[in-house]
């Protein structure tokens, strides 16, 4: 019995001693296992999401993403500090993730900071709605689609949200506002819709909202202006329309950019309420009226306002020189007039000012004084006044600018004398143009001193005299543009420097001599344009090592021999026009080997041999040949003699040419003979007709040359076989007129001025084109000019009437009486030149293009350059 009472207890004590180790085992498992069961969770979740990643080239995840280490420590992970250890933040940007973002991400209920920007996921955004603790969601520049989950905005602490940069589409959501701590938010970059919600200003933490970049519409809600700690506001490239609100409240704010919207209406007056302001864009709307005059004063915090691309008139507000940081304005493509103010140059920290399109005028020295004004600026390093009124010289202050100018740009104006030489010393420039004014003298003195340039334009002037060969110290050069000038003498040597070039256009110049072999060695060259010079010698080889080239314009030189063999290899080539030139030899048809070639114009040449039907050679409307006597075969549409005809019927031809020829060698000898003795009876009957000057104005080279502005290209009406045709305005008559001047390096050119002053002189006819007067000297170089001066055609020709090309801004029509009457018009003047005009002739170059439409819409026969006359007696010709 003792024993047994003895056992009980020493078992009761062993329960004792054990109970509290089995229930401190018990208790410790429990919180082992409770520790297990939460990073289970995170673990599964983390596992999850890296399940989903698709893609990962940088292996961010596979090395160390393992169970052989504790989640705390694995990439990208941040867990907090204290146990259970749960994941904190989640960091894995810039890392080329793909694949999608599993909503497991979802369950990580302790994340702070979820930050996996810069990567490639794609798919929806995650449901996150559990994650209270969430302040931080940045999934910016990846590849997500679909909406912004409404839901997200259960995530009540969310400090910044950050989803720009996606593909993300449907409305900004409804309960956006239910984010109250939201302080950042950035959408920009997706496809974002519908309208922004007023009710952000319920967001009164909201310090930057950056909505660029997408599809929102309707009005900008008055209360987003009005929202107090907003320090930058971006709705800029979107579709907003409407005015901008009136009543702006923002008192930090920064940044305003408001661009590339379709907004109307004025800019508010109540600017004072955001003085705060720095950078005010504007720009791209259809914004209009004049800008308030202290627009300067209200915003005197302001460092870049950009209000280009509006439909804003008026003058600049001088108040614009009194902000004193601000260093850009771009006020460019609006309408305002009047002077450019002198109170800009008080901005010493302007290094940017583009005024470019508008109606400013400088017309005399207080007009220029801004560029004196100017000067002060020390930091200017842009100034763009191009496509304005300015007028008269260059004022030499400019050359007082801050050395530091990279980019100088004054094109169409109305800028005429010469350049100050001393503009040479803007050794910085960058970019120079100075294109489409009428400035004149040489460029010798200033060119070569800008070592720095890039582009280069001084197109469409007068400039005279040499290209210097300080010009191969441009070795920066990539656009350089002289056409349209007066430019002479030859392509200096050291042109050959300008190895970085991508487009050279230097046509119509009057320069000289051979091309030289050195533009072979321009490998980047992109287009080669040096029509309508007198180039000579022939095309070099070495131009066939272009690797870039598009573009080819030779035409309308005197260039000889063939195109070289090594042209075969220029694979880029779309454009060749080599036409007007004295080239020869046998067609290079290995120009069908060029696959990218789409036009080709070698006309008005003496190629010679049998077209291909193949290649660039079987499409008619993209090739021109005409006036190459040598060509036959080809495609039909080329109506080009065939070559198999003629070479079957070579005998026949050749026996009859011995028969025929002794014959009409005869006959012709006493035709001659009787036309001259015809001739000098006629010449003594119409002695007193004989002078063109007697019956017609005088008219000198400089008359002409300065109706028509130098023969500037934008008077040019057309070019025909021999010449070209410019419109102008006598001086001394104020008559509108068309000049053609010929083009006497063409075949042919001087027998057409001579066969037209011929007819024009003697016949006179309602629907014959009348002529003014003729012009046959030597031009300011000393070169033979001859020139006809009409009647100037308002209504251009019937070609352009009858065949719209592409284009021309709006087609023309024609109604059927209209036609009809044209066609009366044609025959009247006919029957009067076969019967009516004392001597018969025949105009031989009928078509629509020599047909020209008055004022009233009559038409007018013109071009009498090929015209035949005959001598015998009126009443016995007959002509079709
Ligand atoms: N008085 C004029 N008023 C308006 N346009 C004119 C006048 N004279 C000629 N033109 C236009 O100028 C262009 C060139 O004319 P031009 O007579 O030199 O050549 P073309 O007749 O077109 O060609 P081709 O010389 O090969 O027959 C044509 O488009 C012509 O219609």
């Amino acid at each position: 019995m003792l024993l047994m009472r003895h056992s009980m207890l020493l078992a009761k004590l062993a329960v004792l001693i054990v109970l509290p180790f089995l229930l401190l085992c018990y208790g410790v498992g429990n919180v082992y296992c409770s520790t297990i069961h939460e990073n289970r969770e995170d673990l599964r979740s983390l596992l999850d999401f890296k399940k989903r990643i698709s893609s990962d080239p940088n292996g961010a995840l596979m090395s160390n993403w393992t169970t052989n280490t504790h989640f705390c420590q694995w990439n990208g992970v941040n867990c907090t500090s204290t146990p259970p250890y749960r994941v904190r933040e989640l960091i894995l940007t810039g890392l080329n993730l793909g694949g999608e973002i599993s909503s497991s991400l979802g369950n990580l209920t302790s994340l702070n900071y979820l930050d996996l920007s810069n990567n490639s996921f794609h798919g929806p955004i995650p449901l996150l709605n559990k994650l209270q603790n969430l302040e931080y969601l940045l999934l910016g520049s990846n590849l997500l689609q679909g909406v912004i989950p409404d839901a997200l905005t259960n995530c009540s602490n969310l400090v910044t949200l950050d989803l720009s940069g996606n593909n993300l589409n449907g409305l900004i959501p409804p309960r956006i506002s239910f984010l109250t701590k939201l302080a950042y938010i950035k959408l920009y970059s997706n496809h974002v819709t519908g309208e922004i919600p007023a009710s952000l200003r319920n967001i009164t933490n909201l310090q930057l909202v950056h909505f660029s970049k997408n599809q929102l519409n309707g009005r900008i809600p008055d209360e987003v202006m009005q929202m107090p700690n907003l320090m930058e506001l971006h709705l800029n490239q979107n579709n907003l329309s409407g005015s901008i609100p009136e009543v702006w409240q923002m008192p930090n704010i920064l940044v305003l950019d408001l661009s590339v919207n379709n907004l109307s209406g004025r800019i508010p007056r109540a600017l004072s309420n955001v003085s705060s302001l720095q950078g005010l864009s504007l720009a791209s709307n259809m914004l209009g009226s004049t800008l308030p005059s202290n627009i300067g004063d209200a915003l005197p915090n302001l460092t870049i306002l950009y209000l280009g691309e509006n439909y804003f008139e008026g003058h600049i507000p001088a108040s614009l020189g009194n902000p004193p940081g601000l260093g850009v304005i771009d006020l460019s493509s609006n309408y305002f007039t009047g002077q450019i103010p002198n109170s800009l140059g008080n901005l010493s920290q302007l290094s940017s000012l583009n005024l470019d399109q508008n109606m400013l005028q400088s017309t005399d020295n207080e007009g220029w004084e801004f560029i004196h004004a100017l000067g002060k600026c020390r930091s200017l390093k842009k100034l763009s006044l191009s496509i304005n009124r300015l007028q008269g010289a260059i004022p030499n202050s400019i050359v007082n600018l801050s050395s530091t100018l990279t980019y100088l740009l004054m094109s169409e104006n109305n800028l005429s004398g010469t350049v100050p030489p001393r503009i040479g010393r803007f050794s910085s420039l960058v970019q120079l143009s100075l294109d489409q004014n009428y400035l004149t003298g040489t460029i010798e003195e200033w060119v070569g001193n800008m070592t720095k340039l890039e582009r280069l334009n001084l197109r469409s002037n007068s400039f005279v005299g040499i290209i210097p060969p300080s010009i191969g110290q441009l070795t920066r050069l990539t656009y350089l543009f002289l056409a349209e000038n007066q430019f002479t003498g030859f392509i200096p040597p050291s042109f050959g420097n300008l190895k970085s070039l991508s487009e050279l256009h230097l046509s119509y110049n009057n320069f000289k001599g051979g091309i030289p072999s050195e533009l072979g060695s321009f490998r980047v060259l992109t287009i080669l344009n040096l029509s309508s010079n007198r180039f000579s010698g022939g095309i070099p080889e070495t131009l066939g090592k272009f690797e870039q080239i598009q573009t080819i314009q030779m035409d309308q030189n005197i260039l000889t021999g063939n195109v070289p063999s090594t042209f075969r290899t220029l694979n880029t080539l779309s454009r060749l026009n080599l036409s007007h030139n004295n080239l020869s030899g046998p067609l290079p048809d290995f120009l069908n080997d060029l696959k990218s070639l789409t036009k080709l114009d070698i006309s008005y040449n003496n190629f010679q041999g049998e077209v291909p039907t193949d290649g660039v050679f079987a499409n008619a409307t993209i090739i021109s040949l005409n006036d190459n006597p040598g060509l036959c075969g080809g495609a039909t549409d080329l109506h080009l003699r065939s070559c198999h005809v003629g070479n079957k019927r070579v005998g026949v031809v050749n026996y009859l040419i011995k028969i025929l020829i002794p014959i009409f060698g005869f006959m012709s000898l006493v035709l001659l003979v009787y036309f001259l003795f015809l001739e000098k009876k006629t010449r003594r009957a119409n002695a007193s007709e004989q002078s063109f000057g007697e019956h017609f104005e005088k008219v000198t080279y400089n008359d002409l040359a300065q109706a028509t502005r130098d023969f500037s290209e934008s008077n040019l009406i057309g070019r025909g076989s021999y010449g070209s045709v410019y419109r102008g305005k006598l001086k001394e008559s104020k008559m509108e007129v068309a000049v053609k001047v010929f083009d006497l390096e063409m075949q042919g050119a001087e027998r057409s001025f001579l066969s037209e002053c011929e007819a024009l002189r003697s016949i006179q006819h309602r629907n014959l084109l009348p002529i003014i007067t003729a012009c046959s000297t030597v031009d300011k170089v000393g070169n033979v000019f001859k020139a006809l001066v009409y009647e100037l055609m308002p209504n251009g020709s019937l070609d352009t009437w009858l065949h719209h090309k592409g284009d021309e801004e709006a087609p023309k029509r024609l109604g059927l009486t209209k036609i009809i009457s044209i066609a009366i018009n044609v025959a009247d003047a006919l029957d009067y030149l076969h019967y009516d005009c004392g001597r018969p002739t025949v105009h031989c170059d009928l078509k629509p293009s020599n047909i020209l439409l008055d004022d009233d819409m009559n038409a007018l026969l013109g071009d009498f350059g090929i015209a035949r006359f005959y001598q015998g007696p009126q009443s016995h010709g007959r002509f079709s």
